[in-house]
Order: C-alpha cells, then structure tokens, then sequence
C-alpha cells in the first residue's frame, strides 16, 4: 500500500479486519466515556455539596471550601461541553517485534485511569501532535493515524493511514492527511453552526494552532481555508498551554457581526473551553451594543485615523478660558477671577497628564481659589467700612457683621476659612455652573452626541479634515450609536477619563481589603501546599470578598472598558476600520493577538487593503504571518469562477486551492426583476430538495444573498426565511443575507441574486461579490436581470 492511503474496506478479510478493528475500538470508547460519567458524577457531586461548614469556620477553611466548589464547577462545566466525539482519535508509533511501540487515543480532554496512566490524551498535549504534524513524506515516529467515527457512543467507523515508508512518494498531496476522514466531514450538510475539526486539523492549520501566544500572528488566507476554525482551535489550545496566564486575563474574540458570533459559538464549549468571550466591534464599549451601519462615506470618516486628534482637540475645546475672566454673583456678592488666574488654572490642570474628567478636579479647585481670594478681599475691604455705616446700609448680612465684629485684628479668613469658603462657593448652583462652562464634567456619550450636532464646533475641532468629510460627521442628537462609533467612543473615554469621588473613595478601600485577603489567600495556599500557579490567590480573594453570584472571566471583562486581555483574537480583521484598532489595541497592552482575515475580502470601505496599513502603527515589522493555502469548502468548479473575479478585485493574491472536486457547476439563470417574487421561491425550494437528498444525515442550510437594490424584494418574496440581521437567523433552512452578513458563514447551496448590482454597490471594487461566491460548500446558482457580469459571463 502506497503511504498515507486509506485501507479499502474490500473482500471478507478486510470484512473481518474492519469488525475486529471495531470491537477493539469499541471496547476503548466505553472506558473513556466510563471515566468521564465517573469524573462528572464526582463533580457534579462536588457543585451540589456547595462550600458546606466543614473543615472549620476561619478565612482559611472558607477560601479552602470554595476553591473546591469553584474548581469542580468549572470542571464540570467542561466535562459537560466534550459528550459529543470525546474520542476521535488513535496513533500507534513504530515499534520493534521485541518491542511493540506506545499507543495513544486522542480526544477532546485528557482522561486518566485510576492508575492515573492515560486513557486519553488532549489533542492540545505535545503527545497529540503527531497526530497532526505526520504526512505520508514525513511521518515521523508514527506507524499508523487511525480516525475513530462515533454516533452517540458507538464507534461507527475507522479510518486509517499506514505509513510505509518503503512505498513514500514525494510531493504526494502530502499538504493533506487523513483525506478520507477529511473529505467525510467536508461532505457533512452544514447545520447552521460552525463545528470543531479537531480530529482533521491539516498540518498547516496546526501550525497556526500552535504558534506561541507572544506577539502577533497573521492568519491570512483565502476563503475556506479555515482560518476561522483554526484560530478557535488556536484559543483552545493556547487556553490549555496557558491555562495560568490566560483564565485570569481571559481571552476575546472579535468577530464581524452578531450573526457570526452565534454561528461560531459552539466551538469552543465543544473542545472543553467555557470561559471565552466574544464580541463584535460594536460591543467593545460596555452600555453599548450597536448594529446600526453608516453610509459608507460616513464609516470611512468615522473610522480615519485622523478621528484621534479630532476627539482629543473636541474634549481640549471644552477646556475654556473667559475673555476677561469668569464673575459669578453668590452671597451678596460679584465675585471675579481673572483671566489671567482662569489661564493658570486650565494650564495646570492640563499638565497633569491625566484625562480631562480628572483634570477638572484641578482645575475646579483653583478656579475657587480665586472666587475664594476673591470673596476675602471683597470682605476684607468691608471690614475697613465704618461697621456703623455697613448696619445703616443694610446689605452685609448679619452673621458677616459679627463675624467683622469678633475678627479684632486677625486677618479675616485664615487657611481653614479658604477652604471652607471654596467648600460653601462649591455648594452654590450659578458657581457651579459658571465653572461647568468653562471645563464640565463630560461621559464619551455626551461628548460625541454634542459634537456631532454642531457643526461649529466639529469646524473647531476637525482641522485635519475638509468641510466636506466634517459635513459628512453632522448628525441628529437623537439618532442611535453605530458600530463606527464605538471605537470613537471608546476614544472619547480614553480623553475623559472618569471622576467620581465615592466611586474613587470605594475603590481605594476595596484594594486595601483586597491587598490584605491576597496576602492572606497566598499565605493560605502556600500552608495548604495548593499550586500557587493553578489557583491565583487575587482571583480567590476577590471571589471571597464578593458575595453576590461568581461571574466568569469573561464576564468581569466584558463589562470592564479598561480590562486588559491575556490574548485577542480579531476575525475577518480585514474589515476593521483604523479607529477600530486603536480600540482592539487598548485591549491588549500585551500586545498578544491572533489576526485572521482575508485582504481580498476587504468589503468595509474603511477596512484596510494591507496588514502592514492595520498592524504597523502598533508593532512595526513586529508581526508574523501564516498563509493558509488549501480552500476547504468550495468546490473546484465553483472556485474557478470566483477565481477570475479574484483576479480582478485582488490581482496580487493568489487563490486557494480547492480540496473538493465534487458538486455541479454554477447554474446562471437569467430572471427579470418582475419574475423574481416567482421565480426565486421556486429556486429555493428546488435547491433545499437538491440538499437534503445529496446530504448524509442533515437538512442543509441554503442561503440567498442578495444586493442591497433588491433586498427588501427579495426578503418579501421568501416570507419563511430567515432574516441575516435577526438572532435565529441561522436556525431556519433559508436565510436572506446581503454580503457583509454573509461575511466568514458557509452554506450548503447559495443562491447569489443580482451580481451586477452586488458588484455596483460593493464599496471597493468586486470584494463584496467574491465573498458572496465563496460561501457554498456544494451548489452555486446566480441569478441575474441579463446583466451579468462580464467576469461571471
Ligand atoms: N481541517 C479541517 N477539517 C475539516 N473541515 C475543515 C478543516 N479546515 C476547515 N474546514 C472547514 O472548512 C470550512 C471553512 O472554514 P472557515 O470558515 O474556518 O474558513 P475561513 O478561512 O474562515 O473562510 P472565510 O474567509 O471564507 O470566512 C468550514 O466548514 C470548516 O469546518
């Protein structure tokens, strides 16, 4: 047998081979899953105990009790994601007749035995690798990669590679193992949600998978070829190789759209991680979850780097000097500080090099200084009046006139009078407000929503812009957050800053407490001999302290707008707009981050056309890139039209190559614009017909996607189909998508409707309709107004 070939399963010797291999196989599942109902049974029973009253009543037992509680959910959590497949895998190394070589079964989790030998290894260990690293020209130590098929419980199948060494031939398709396991799970009808493919990880994906976490990878390959599984299988796996860094600091993925964000977010409880949070760049703002898109002319302003200085001289223009100095009238009297004072005041509130919320701290109380020093000349003058005169007069209130009375010599107000003079100003609503003019308390939200309302002031502060680009900013106060000002507000954050004394006042307490529980948490650890790099004494005090319900990781770092992640995973970063980054940066100081995406597929009008244009500001030269080669999903045949449209919009990159070779070419059916409400209807349910009979055990998932011109006819014309925008949208058989919706899913057929107009609208060139032509993984039909595209033609 040539090397890397799959074993035919032919004659009633290979009949008998195949049912032994089974049975043995069998024989091996029932352990591993014996063993992982034991492990859950012993969690679960852990969970239900709860922290319980035993082992004593002091911090320590406590900390003790719910480190276990905490452990054994945590766990149990993950045991409860790896049901489905646990065990896909077996290698058998090389061996000798007098010594038969190790073998090992791979699966989602590692299990041991009561002997704590292993039963199953974590396909993330180093002892899992060969199994994805061998190929028939480099096999390695490895005599035989098997592939174990489950349904439920049951072994269903093998597959194996034998690798004989003596039959080698080189440059034998050997980018691709375990093509028979491969093209099984490639021919699988699609279910609406992206699956795992840890048991047909091809070496190139391993690569990726297993690059180390520092710095930052590019992913970059054409569609299909598995960047967006790879890059999940990478966060479990760095998950499991950095288990001490990364639970704490948490890992997040960014994705394009909710819509992706759901097709994509079983992956990970499947491969036993729970604790990932996900997110779209209109949710990276916390108390802001924005789906509204902007013109394209108004996102390609929105997300220019020149935003930056847009926003930080808009928050300094809010930092006002008055001509001739600020007089405001409070207890009797016109009180004035001078220009000059007022000058002094910004100019050292601004060197203090915090954010203009913290600032006014300053500013605030030097700008009372002089209302204060101010109000002391006032009544100091006053003191030297006759007193008789000032009680003829009336119009010093009594409580002055005795307090001028008993002043004797003293000076009339003394350190402590100053201060509690500026504490009385302070109270006063017209004082108050005449200092909020000059330099107010100001929320991003209020900053941007007034900013953009006034064209004055967006004239004021947009100097780097043309009045054209500034006119394209003005805005309504009331219209809703788009996902272009997320980043922008998230960069008005950054300028302001956050003041609020009992807010300040609370959290200082709260870091003591907590400084003195983590010395006690670690002093605890350290006695009770626990690894101090599996339980961190500042997560467990911090569990301790807070009483309320225990919120995961990724929790406490969604709501937080300052969290600083362990790692950052950007999918389709293509799309992300320059304003966007600088957001995605603030995230991770580190500077740990795994960036997919496609530079032909760049739809966004403010997304990027190179990764040096997105990657550079931040880390000059100092990223890697993976190119991934191989197109998993579409046809040959239907990759070889997108591929003449790749060589217009993207001439530069090359495509992928397609693995599958199966399917009909594209169908072109020319329908009028009158016809489509028949017409289409018909299409789609012939194609959900043609699906459901080619696919194995699954109904298959179609999708029409369609230019925005016939959007709302087409949506009309399919009343069963899903919507791309709504949460269920991918549980329905249909579903309508314009391109960008479409961005980074796959479907079983795909009908793309009105080419010409998708290729009109597309904001770059032709990115938008080579998307749209790459998402089916078996069936392709176009339909067009005799208008298609000289390209498709
Ligand atoms: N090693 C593999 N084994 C089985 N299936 C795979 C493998 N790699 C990729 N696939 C499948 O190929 C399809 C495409 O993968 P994925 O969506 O990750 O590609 P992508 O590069 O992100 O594509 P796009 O840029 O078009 O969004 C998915 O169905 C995925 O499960």
């Amino acid at each position: 047998m040539r090397a890397g070939q799959v074993k035919p399963p032919s004659g009633n010797n290979s009949e008998a081979a195949r049912a032994a291999a089974l049975a043995t196989e069998q024989q091996q599942v029932a352990r591993v899953y014996a063993r992982l109902d034991a492990e859950r049974r012993t969690a679960e029973h852990a969970v239900a105990a709860g922290p319980g009253q035993g082992g004593g009543a002091g911090f320590q037992a406590k900390v003790e009790r719910e480190t276990a509680v905490t452990e054994a959910a945590r766990r149990l959590a993950r045991l409860n994601g790896v049901e489905r497949a646990l065990c896909f895998g077996r290698i058998d190394h090389r061996g000798t007749a007098e010594e038969p070589g190790d073998t090992f079964y791979i699966g989602r989790i590692g299990l041991r035995d009561d002997d704590r030998e292993p039963l199953l290894i974590d396909w993330r260990a180093a002892a899992a690798r060969p199994f994805y690293t061998a190929t028939a020209s480099d096999p390695g130590t490895l005599a035989r990669r098997r592939h174990l098929h489950l349904r439920d419980r049951t072994v269903r199948r093998v597959d194996d590679e034998v690798f004989d060494l003596d039959g080698l031939r080189p440059g034998d398709r050997s980018a691709i193992v375990g093509e028979a396991a491969l093209l099984a799970a490639l021919r699988r009808g699609r279910t609406g949600r992206m699956g795992d493919v840890v048991a047909t990880i091809q070496e190139e994906q391993d690569q990726v998978i297993r690059s180390g976490l520092q710095g930052v990878l590019v992913v970059q390959g054409g569609p299909g070829t598995g960047k967006t599984v790879a890059a999940l299988h990478r966060a479990a796996y760095l998950l499991y190789t950095y288990r001490d860094v990364l639970e704490r600091r948490g890992v997040l993925i960014i994705g394009p759209n909710t819509t992706f964000l759901r097709y994509i977010e079983q992956v990970l409880p499947g491969l036993g991680e729970t604790d990932v949070a996900l997110a779209t760049v209109g949710e990276l703002y916390p108390g802001v979850r924005a789906v509204a898109e902007d013109a394209p002319a108004v996102a390609v302003v929105k997300g220019d780097a020149r935003m930056a200085g847009l926003i930080e001289t808009a928050v300094r223009e809010r930092q006002r000097v008055p001509d001739g100095g600020l007089t405001v009238d409070a207890d009797g009297l016109t009180l004035h500080a001078d220009e000059d004072a007022c000058r002094r005041a910004r100019d050292r509130a601004r060197a203090l090099r915090a954010a203009h919320n913290v600032q006014r701290r300053m500013f605030v109380n030097e700008v009372l200084d002089a209302l204060a020093a101010d109000r002391a000349r006032q009544y100091d003058a006053l003191a030297d009046e006759p007193i008789e005169q000032m009680k003829r007069e009336g119009n010093v209130p009594a409580w002055l006139l005795e307090l001028i009375v008993n002043a004797d010599e003293n000076p009339i107000l003394d350190p402590e009078d100053v201060r509690l003079s500026k504490e009385m100003l302070w109270e006063q609503p017209a004082v108050r407000s005449a200092i909020d003019a000059l330099w107010p308390e100001l929320t991003p939200e209020r900053l941007l929503t007034t900013l953009f309302a006034d064209p004055a002031a967006l004239r004021q502060a947009g100097g780097a812009f043309d009045a054209s680009e500034l006119e394209l900013l003005h805005r309504d106060p009331s219209a809703p957050w788009t996902v272009a000002d997320v980043p922008l507000l998230d960069e008005a954050a950054e300028h302001l800053g956050h003041d609020d004394p009992e807010e300040r006042a609370r959290a200082r307490a709260a870091a003591a407490e907590r400084a003195a529980d983590e010395r006690y948490a670690r002093e605890v650890l350290e006695s009770a001999g626990v690894d101090a790099d599996l339980v961190d004494a500042a997560e467990l005090a911090a569990r301790n302290a807070d009483d309320g319900p225990q919120r995961t990781t990724a929790e406490r770092a969604a709501a937080d707008r300052s969290w600083a992640y362990g790692h950052v995973i950007v999918d389709e970063a293509q799309e992300l707009s320059a304003m966007a980054w600088r957001a995605v940066m603030r995230r991770v100081p580190t500077r740990s981050l795994t960036v997919v995406g496609d530079v032909a597929q760049t739809g966004s009008p403010a997304g990027a056309a190179s990764w040096g244009e997105m990657l550079d500001p931040y880390v000059p030269g100092r990223w890697r890139e993976h190119r991934l080669t191989v197109n998993y999903r579409t046809p040959a045949a239907i990759m070889r039209l997108a591929t003449r449209l790749l060589a217009q919009v993207a001439p530069d990159q090359t495509p992928p190559a397609p693995v599958r070779d199966d399917g009909p070419p594209p169908a072109l059916i020319p329908v009028s614009p009158a016809d489509l409400p028949t017409r289409l209807p018909e299409l789609v349910t012939a194609e959900l017909a043609e699906i459901i009979s080619e696919g194995d055990d699954t109904a298959g998932r179609l999708a029409v996607i369609v230019s925005p011109a016939h959007h709302a006819a087409v949506l009309a014309a399919l009343p069963e189909a899903g919507a791309g925008t709504t949460p269920e949208a991918l549980d329905a058989p249909a579903v309508v998508l314009t391109p960008s919706e479409a961005k980074g899913l796959e479907f079983d057929s795909v009908i793309v409707v009105d080419p010409a107009g998708i290729l009109a609208a597309s904001a770059r060139g032709g990115q938008d309709l080579y998307v749209a032509l790459t998402r089916p993984t078996r069936r392709l039909t176009i339909v067009h107004d005799d208008d298609l595209p000289d390209v498709l033609g």
